[in-house]
């Protein structure tokens, strides 16, 4: 890998509200410690990150503090209404030391079970292809649901993905995306779609299908589970 070390932009200013709990998803304990803390200890842990861009909440009274994590620096910004004005607030704190042709990531507080050499095989051809995204190829069968609930249509599975984080694209072109998605009034959610509007066609890298995003309170069982299995 003979790119400069990245910065990796961390959206953590979401409410959690599908997990209902006392305090947004991101400070609920995970495994005992607050499901954020586990997210940017595999972040800074990976040797080709630079540096942590953490996007909160305005007000956000919960946040650390953290100003480095295992020698990297870490930074904070505070965030939009929607992922991806808080992504798009994210890429506009970078440190100038990151040009707009520098590839910058992108990965979600909510992903804690990442794993290491994902982050590492997604950096390797996403820099050679101008952009991507790790993401899973989909392995059931796909319904089309009518309004009652009853399946419709059974859709073909073929080429269908779905996304995760990490997402890694040039800090410029990315930048200009969600300016265009803002301006279109169009809610993006993900850096992908940001960049298909407007032209690209971001690599799919394959990760594993255990990086998953804590959405709902089940998901904590499950995400415990696997942090255990997925150190590496
Ligand atoms: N305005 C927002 C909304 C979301 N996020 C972040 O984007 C990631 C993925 O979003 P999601 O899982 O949808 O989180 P929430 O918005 O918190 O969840 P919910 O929709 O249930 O409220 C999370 O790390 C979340 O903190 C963010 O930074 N800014
Ligand atoms: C970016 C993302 O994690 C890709 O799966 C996802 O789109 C963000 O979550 P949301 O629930 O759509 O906000």
């Amino acid at each position: 890998m003979s790119l400069a070390p990245l910065w990796c932009v961390v959206p953590a200013a979401g409410r959690g509200t599908r997990v209902g709990g006392d305090r947004p998803k991101q400070y609920l304990t995970l495994a005992g410690r607050p499901l954020i803390e586990h997210t940017l200890d595999r972040l800074a842990r990976h040797p080709h990150i630079a540096g942590l861009m953490v996007v909160l909440s305005a007000g956000d009274a919960l946040w650390s503090g953290l100003s480095e994590l295992h020698g990297k620096p870490v930074r904070t910004t505070v965030g939009g209404a929607e992922r991806c004005d808080s992504v798009l607030a994210g890429l506009d704190a970078l440190p100038d030391e990151v040009a707009d042709d520098d590839f910058a990531l992108v990965h979600d507080a909510a992903r804690p079970c990442v794993r290491l050499d994902d982050i590492t095989r997604l950096i390797d051809r996403a820099s050679g292809a101008d952009g991507g995204l790790l993401g899973a190829p989909l392995r059931d069968t796909l319904k089309r649901a009518d309004a009652a609930g009853r399946s419709e249509l059974t859709e073909p599975r073929e080429l269908r993905w779905r996304a995760f984080t990490p997402q890694m694209f040039r800090r410029g072109a990315l930048s200009a995306a969600l300016r265009q998605a803002a301006r279109d009034r169009v809610t993006v959610s993900d850096e992908a779609m940001a960049m298909e509007l407007v032209g690209h066609a971001p690599l799919l890298v394959e990760g594993a299908e255990d990086n998953i995003k804590v959405t709902t309170a089940a998901d904590f069982a499950l995400a415990e589970f696997l942090l255990a299995r997925t150190a590496s």
